[in-house]
């Protein structure tokens, strides 16, 4: 089965505000690499548009939302459908910047799992199987988010962020399972840190971007 598809639409663009059509980066079959769910299939959607500026995001490409096609939210649907998995993530870019309500019932219909992967910069809009809410300093969460995150994943990139990470830990429910990530560049010089503050801290768990080590993408 093709996982991969490029499009081909007009650039400049306005992306309207019922959902029907949403900046489109890509979209891919592959294993969830982070958090919770890491290991399972997933279909992965990635919206462009982000003003959040993450200084070490690994997907800046996504950032202009103008150069990602508009592409209506049957087709999005028509194309996650005939893989197995029945799971697909929502990523970017940041997603809450558009309306996900038509694509997320339009997937929840066709029998397909929606999970999302957000900074929380905006209010949470769309109906979700599982929010992973990954806080920004650049940008921080809508306080709205919070209540509705099944896991915390925070990135860590220097070791000030432990008790940045502990400060949203203390915002969400108390069944939000709680991540620390190693910012992917400084990971290697991060681990020592983060395996001991787990070891010390053990309501977190560990995340790791298994992906990158597998080669997939
Ligand atoms: C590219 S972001 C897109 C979704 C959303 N904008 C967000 O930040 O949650 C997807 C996930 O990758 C994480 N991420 C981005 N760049 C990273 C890096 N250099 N190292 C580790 N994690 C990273 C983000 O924190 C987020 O959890
Ligand atoms: N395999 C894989 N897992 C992921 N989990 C979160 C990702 C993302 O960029 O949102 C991601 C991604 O880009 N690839
Ligand atoms: S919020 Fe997400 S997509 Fe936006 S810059 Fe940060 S990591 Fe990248
Ligand atoms: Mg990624």
């Amino acid at each position: 089965m093709e996982s991969t598809k490029t499009f081909k639409t007009a650039s400049i663009h306005q992306v309207p505000k019922d959902g029907s059509r949403l900046p489109l980066m890509e979209a891919f079959y592959t294993i969830q690499g982070e958090g919770g769910n890491t290991g399972t299939a997933a279909y992965f959607i990635r919206l462009g548009g982000c003003d959040v500026g993450c200084h070490w995001c690994d997907v800046k490409e996504s950032w202009d939302a103008e150069l990602h096609p508009l592409t209506t939210i049957e087709e999005i649907v028509e194309m996650a459908s005939p893989f197995p998995g029945k799971t697909v993530v929502v990523t970017g870019g940041e997603p809450l910047l558009y309306n996900l309500n038509p694509l997320t019932s339009q997937l929840q219909e066709n029998g397909i799992r929606t999970m999302i992967e957000t900074s929380g910069a905006y209010p949470l809009s769309g109906y979700w199987d599982w929010v992973c809410l990954s806080p920004k300093k650049f940008k921080a969460p809508d306080a709205s988010v919070y209540p509705f995150a099944d896991e915390l994943k925070v990135i860590i990139f220097n070791k000030s962020d432990f008790k940045w990470a502990e400060e949203h830990a203390a915002r969400v429910g108390e069944h939000t399972k709680l991540y620390l990530q190693p910012e992917w560049s400084k990971a290697n010089q991060l681990m020592p840190f983060i395996v001991e503050y787990v070891k010390s801290n053990p309501k977190w768990r560990v995340s790791l971007q298994t992906h990158k080590y597998m080669d997939i993408p």
